[in-house]
């Protein structure tokens, strides 16, 4: 228990703070990795494995991972120096705008192509990882936008890809959205599951201010009723696999958006993609009935050595925009 005013005061907000997490729903605790102080005892130190010091599922090992990390980069590149290099990058492209365009032109949901060699939950899709010879290949194969981490994102870019690009990274903190914008990202993900409502606000504002798009995940109805109550929220995505423990159902995606949600949603404009586990124009067309305008798919596009080609099986015909352009000189 505290004994001083200061342990005290320490004590209430800890508590408080919790309060609003478990609230919200929140599972994830956010604790260095390093976890409690070692406990003297004797000529050796030791750490307790307690509840404390132990992630208790796979998105709160890597988000304990990721605050280390994000300490280390912001010692080498300060906020400061974020803001300096800001003025120099390309302007953001529209993200949503990008999407509704190709929903527009093929009636099929405007696919948000991920480039990524390996998952979390899978290790190693795609051993042959170029990441500039897969977005390029999403792009000729019909990709309204293309997801990748910090490292692609650049890369992409630089290598003349048009498509508008979503961060697809663990964000945690405000410095992690500068960060996206100078490597070229024109949206990012914000994940309902590690970010309380504050932190969502705050971040939604930053993002705007950047002029780029946030993807507000979500994964069950908790978390969906919660974004559903916040303002200025313009995209949703419902992931269709649990962060705690990778499983895919997605039949999630349809679940999330029953009863009065759906009209919540269309009342605010609110886009809805719906991301993980999509394989096949089956897939497809169950998420584009239960209402989603868009799609986020990375597995089952990346696994295959052509991308294009994927991305036409992904929907069951040609969404290229070329075959686009033969249809309206045909029609
Ligand atoms: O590779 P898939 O099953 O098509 O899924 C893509 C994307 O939805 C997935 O990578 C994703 C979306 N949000 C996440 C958060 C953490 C880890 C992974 C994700």
């Amino acid at each position: 228990m505290p004994e001083t005013p200061a342990e005290w005061k320490g004590w209430e907000e800890k508590r408080i703070q919790e309060e609003i997490i478990s609230k919200q729903g929140i599972s994830i605790r956010r604790r260095p990795p390093t976890g409690p102080p070692t406990h003297a005892c004797g000529p050796f130190d030791f750490k307790l494995q307690n509840e404390g010091n132990t992630p208790r599922n796979i998105l709160e090992e890597i988000v304990w991972n990721t605050e280390r990390e994000v300490t280390e980069m912001k010692e080498k590149t300060p906020l400061g120096a974020l803001h300096k290099a800001l003025p120099a990058v390309d302007p953001p492209r529209d993200f949503i705008g990008a999407l509704k365009a190709r929903k527009a032109e093929t009636g099929l949901p405007g696919l948000i192509a991920e480039v990524k060699k390996a998952s979390p939950s899978k290790g190693v899709i795609q051993p042959d990882f170029d990441p500039v010879r897969i977005a390029r290949g999403y792009e000729r194969g019909g990709a309204a936008c293309l997801s990748g981490s910090f490292e692609n994102l650049k890369a992409i870019r630089e290598a003349g890809v048009q498509c508008p690009l979503l961060c697809k990274e663990f964000i945690i903190d405000a410095w992690q959205l500068y960060y996206a914008r100078i490597k070229g990202a024109d949206a990012v993900l914000l994940i309902a599951a590690v970010l309380p409502d504050q932190d969502l606000l705050y971040m939604t504002k930053i993002t705007k201010a950047l002029k780029m798009a946030a993807l507000v995940e979500v994964h069950n109805a908790v978390e969906m009723d919660r974004v559903l109550r916040l303002p200025g929220i313009q995209m949703i995505g419902i992931n269709n696999r649990n962060l705690e423990n990778f499983e895919v159902d997605i039949t999630n995606t349809e679940s999330l958006l029953q009863g009065v949600r759906s009209g919540i949603i269309r009342e605010k404009e609110i886009l809805v993609v719906a991301e993980s586990g999509l394989s096949t124009p089956d897939d497809i067309a169950l998420v584009q009935n239960a209402g989603v305008s868009a799609v986020l798919v990375g597995e089952s596009l990346v696994k295959q050595d052509d991308p294009a080609a994927g991305i036409a099986s992904l929907f069951g015909k040609d969404v290229s925009r070329a075959a686009q352009k033969n249809e309206t000189i045909f029609v």
